[in-house]
Formats: C-alpha cells, sequence, structure tokens
C-alpha cells in the first residue's frame, strides 16, 4: 500500500442563488486547470480552519461576504492535482446567503448555471466527482 507523502486540502464553495442556480468560476487561462469551470475557492493554509480558508478565499476572489455559519459541508474529493504536484483533497460547502455580488476579481469569469447545465462545462476531475456527488438524482439538493 502506498501512502501519499503530502496533500493539500482546497475549500471550494456551491454559491446557490433563490432560483436555484449555481454560481461557477472559469479559472483564467494563465493558471493551472486555465479555462475549466470550478468551483470558488482556494487552498487552505496551515493551521486554519477549511472554513475560515472559504470565507478568506471567496473575499478575495469574488468580493463577497459569507458567514462561516452560513457554510454547510455538502461534499468531498480527492484525487491527483495534475503534473507533479501533490494530492488535493476539495472540501466542498453549499452556502445560500452572503453581502454583496459576486465578480471575478482575480481573472477569469463567474456565471450561473442550473445543474444540468453544469454537466455540459468543461471542469477538473475533481469537479466532475463533486457535481456528481451534489447533483446526483435522489439527494436533496438535486430536488431544489
Ligand atoms: N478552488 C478550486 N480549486 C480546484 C477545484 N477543483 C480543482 O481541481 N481545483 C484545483 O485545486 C487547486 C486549488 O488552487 P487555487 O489556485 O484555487 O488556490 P489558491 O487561490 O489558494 O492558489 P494560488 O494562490 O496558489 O493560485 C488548483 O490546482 C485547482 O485547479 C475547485 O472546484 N475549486
Amino acid at each position: 500500500m502506498e501512502n501519499s507523502p503530502t496533500w493539500i486540502a482546497v475549500a471550494a464553495l456551491a454559491l446557490q442563488r433563490d432560483d436555484g442556480r449555481w454560481l461557477m468560476h472559469r479559472r483564467p487561462a494563465d493558471k493551472h486547470h486555465g479555462g475549466l469551470w470550478e468551483f470558488p475557492g482556494g487552498k487552505v493554509e496551515p493551521g486554519e480552519m477549511p472554513d475560515a480558508a472559504l470565507v478568506r478565499e471567496i473575499r478575495e476572489e469574488l468580493g463577497i461576504a459569507v458567514d462561516r455559519a452560513a457554510l454547510a459541508p455538502a461534499a468531498f474529493a480527492q484525487g491527483p492535482a495534475g503534473g507533479a504536484g501533490p494530492a488535493i483533497v476539495i472540501l466542498l460547502y453549499t452556502a445560500k446567503r452572503w453581502r454583496g455580488e459576486p465578480a471575478a476579481l482575480e481573472g477569469g469569469e463567474v456565471a450561473w448555471f442550473a445543474a444540468a447545465e453544469i454537466a455540459t462545462l468543461d471542469r477538473p476531475p475533481l469537479d466532475v466527482a463533486l457535481c456528481d456527488r451534489l447533483f446526483s438524482p435522489g439527494t436533496e439538493l438535486s430536488r431544489q
């Protein structure tokens, strides 16, 4: 059995609007996974709780304020980051409340999608797994 010597935790957010649409972020072309659509978020810093990291990343990346109490754990996925980097474990939270209007402050673009539309977007492999868990038929969220 092989153990991964290192891995990084990434916290990501599935933000849902009142009309049921979800926010996705298209990564800037010059970044790892450039041009792919993913849930906004970023790396958890050493010593940081994932939900606190997410509040920070979302403020930096989208310019909106989300309270930790509004974050609900939803799913996780793990796998290689691609390239020679350490493995990634992505912790996905959902939120339905925030303050401000989301914008792609660090490049790329943001847009709101129905769950069925997200299935047609080009996404990193871990996001395909996360979306399967979040939107799979029979789950509570897929009916909302
Ligand atoms: N934020 C986010 N990252 C994801 C997702 N799926 C996925 O494979 N990743 C990968 O996880 C890593 C997270 O890095 P990031 O670039 O978003 O994080 P960051 O802002 O803290 O990093 P940086 O400041 O070093 O660029 C990237 O390799 C990214 O491609 C996702 O849904 N959301």
